[in-house]
């Protein structure tokens, strides 16, 4: 898997630092309040444990939404996998993100949130690709400000017919143009599954 990987851009030891600052920070702003942090599945789930060890109290809810079925390219189209179990209204809800990229899954939660009566909705994102919105949707908690590639790793996944890749990698680095667009390298189908 790592040699599908162009280059490294945080390490597991940047992560770390990034979780203790967020959640530092967090821990801060929230104190003597009661939020809900709000995991999105299924990416976050790594960056969301990470940040929440720093905090004192804490809900935990999840909420699953989709916009990447598959390939690099958002559908353009947010869908709702799996609901919140909680009730929302008059809560402070934190999302925990792994990336923010056109913006789109990120707006679709917050109408939703504030649609039921949240009182405040902040998000909480390991990655911040600026360059990658199409609607305006603001990050108050940012790990990292990523550029425009598509990345994977610690959390963030390339998925192939269902089949998801490099959710597990300890770092976050540049997937290979030649992994998802094999006209760029002298690559062939066969080669790219290989290489998983
Ligand atoms: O800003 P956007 O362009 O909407 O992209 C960001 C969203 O896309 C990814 O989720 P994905 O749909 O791939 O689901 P996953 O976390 O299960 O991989 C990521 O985890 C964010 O939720
Ligand atoms: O750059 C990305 N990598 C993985 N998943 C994503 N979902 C939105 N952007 C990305
Ligand atoms: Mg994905």
């Amino acid at each position: 898997m790592d040699n599908d990987i162009e280059r490294v851009l945080y390490s597991r030891e940047d992560i770390a630092e990034a979780a203790k600052r967020v959640g530092g920070e967090l821990a801060h702003d929230y104190e003597n309040k009661t939020p809900i942090i709000l995991v999105v599945l299924k990416g976050a789930a790594l960056w969301a444990v990470d940040v929440m060890r720093y905090m004192q109290y804490t809900e935990v809810e999840f909420i699953d939404v989709s916009s990447y079925n598959g390939g690099v390219a958002s559908s353009g189209e947010v869908s709702l996998i799996t609901d919140i179990k909680s009730d929302v209204k008059g809560r402070d809800i934190i999302i925990m993100e792994d990336i923010v990229d056109t913006g789109r899954s990120l707006m679709f939660m917050k109408d939703l949130l504030l649609e039921r009566g949240a009182n405040t909705v902040k998000t909480a994102s390991l990655l911040d690709k600026k360059e990658g919105r199409v609607v305006d949707a603001t990050v108050e908690y940012i790990g990292f400000d990523v550029p425009k590639a598509f990345v994977v790793g610690y959390g963030l996944d390339y998925s192939v017919e269902g089949k998801e890749f490099y959710r597990n990698l300890p770092y976050v680095g540049i997937l290979k143009k030649s992994v998802y667009a094999p006209e760029h390298a002298n690559l062939v189908d066969a080669d790219i599954t290989s290489t998983h």
